[in-house]
């Protein structure tokens, strides 16, 4: 099976491939092909120094696939820690979408007998891809990959430079892998996740159980308000002082019946990880219907967390990366219902960080990252303001509760003042 998705890597001339040296700068492209090319400064850069192979976790199926990847990587790391360095890498078609196959570059400089031990175990697993890369001495770099021909264990190839696609790779990806545009694709990897986690089983009942929402059910009577935003930004002091002030029902997404699966699926790749999200908003989008009837809604957090968060994280290196302005892939999904209005609120590094101190909570993996990532958090309040339909209005939320809360001078409107 393996052979058979390697070659799905190596035969396809069309591919590239790509190494993230930093989280700040261009990532590295090549090619292999058949034939020399003259190296660059950048692949000098990457072969100018030690052993270097890369490793691609492939299986038959998607959810086989995001968690062998997640389970190579913890492996890797925990293995490797000390003796190489562990950078990202990628291979893709460039403007094809869902070509992406993530994995890892490995550089080492000694010779390493658990390298050498850890590789040759890799190769010998059914599902992992290695090659390895060195530099002639005529200078030519070399990639050497196993192949599945008859009579022939392994080919070479010429390591040729690339230029950078216009889109970043990992964008590529974000439809059905990351962001679900549709409830039945965010339905369908917990389907297929069923023998894997049972919990999914669980999931899909409380979803079937759910009434079928249009998104023209929220027909406007009362209004639905969302707040969204970055962890300790106000969102539960300010939705708790809302329903008070104004008599309304206050909901969150996830909602509260999937609180006790969400450890289980925070601890999922990506793709399994994302899909249980998208699906919580579909439950919290039954609740709104119903509730809207009578009173006005609040909601704390909803579409706009889900695929921000996603996108950030799906897109790594720097924030140029992310899909550009009116990319589709900030588009509403077709079939979830919408709010009246979506207020984000946005805090400075520093009050953000101050509050956090204080609250002293326990925070979530993904969250612990955010603090000491201020270029992720970027990521997010990008993605968070260049979704549309609705598109999000910008509250300044710095001032204490006590004192007015306005909008940022480029939004719209002034929305709240003395919401206590
Ligand atoms: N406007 C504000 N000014 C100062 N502190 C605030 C303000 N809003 C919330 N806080 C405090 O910041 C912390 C995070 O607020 P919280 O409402 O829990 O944020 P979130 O729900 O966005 O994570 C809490 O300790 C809260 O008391
Ligand atoms: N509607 C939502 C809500 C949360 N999430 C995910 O859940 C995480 C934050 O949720 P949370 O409930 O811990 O955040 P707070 O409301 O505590 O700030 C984000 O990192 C998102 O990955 C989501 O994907 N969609």
């Amino acid at each position: 099976m393996a052979n058979r998705l390697m070659s799905r890597l190596t035969q396809c001339c069309s591919r590239v491939f790509m190494v993230e040296t930093s989280q700040m700068t261009e990532p590295i492209y090549f090619t292999l092909s058949a034939t020399p090319a003259a190296g660059n400064e950048q692949l000098a850069s990457l072969f100018g120094s030690g052993n270097l192979c890369s490793v691609y976790a492939l299986a038959d199926d998607r959810i086989q696939s995001a968690r062998f990847h997640a389970h190579l990587k913890r492996c890797l790391t925990a293995e490797l820690q000390s003796e190489c360095e562990l950078l990202h890498a990628a291979s893709f078609i460039p403007d094809v979408k869902n070509s992406l196959i993530r994995g890892f570059f490995l550089q080492w400089n000694s010779v390493s007998s658990s390298m050498e031990r850890v590789v040759t175990e890799l190769r010998q697993k059914g599902s992992v891809c290695v090659f390895s890369y060195r530099r002639e001495e005529n200078g030519e770099y070399i990639c050497v990959a196993d192949t599945d021909q008859p009579g022939e264990r392994e080919r070479r190839y010429y390591v040729t430079p690339s230029t950078p696609p216009s889109l970043h790779p990992s964008t590529l990806n974000i439809r059905n892998s990351d962001v679900f545009y549709q409830m039945k694709d965010a339905y369908k990897v917990l389907q297929e996740c069923r023998d894997v986690i049972p919990e999914s089983k669980a999931v899909l009942k409380l979803v079937d159980e759910q009434p079928l929402v249009s998104i023209s059910s929220h027909n406007g009577r009362f209004p639905v308000i969302v707040i969204e935003g970055l962890d300790a930004t106000g969102k539960t002091t300010l939705t708790c002082s809302l329903q008070k002030a104004l008599g309304a029902v206050l909901l969150k997404s996830p909602p509260q019946v999937l609180a006790h699966f969400r450890p289980r699926f925070d601890a999922e790749p990506p793709l399994i990880r994302r899909a249980f999200y998208a699906l919580g908003n579909y439950i919290t989008a039954a609740q709104i219907a119903r509730e809207s009837s009578h009173a006005s809604v609040i909601v704390d957090r909803y579409w706009h967390s889900t695929a921000a968060y996603a996108i950030a994280t799906a897109v790594s290196g720097r924030e140029e990366n992310l899909p550009p302005v009116g990319s589709e892939l900030y588009e509403w999904p077709s079939d979830l219902l919408k709010p009246s209005l979506v207020l984000l609120l946005s805090v400075s590094a520093e009050e953000r960080l101050r509050r956090l101190s204080h609250r002293g909570l326990d925070k979530t993996e993904e969250e612990n990252q955010l603090e000491i990532n201020h270029l992720f958090r970027r990521k997010v309040a990008t993605a968070y303001k260049r979704i549309q339909n609705p598109a999000c209005i910008v509250v300044d939320a710095n001032p204490s509760p006590d004192q007015s809360i306005g909008t940022e001078p480029n939004g719209s409107c002034e929305f709240i003042n003395h919401f206590n």
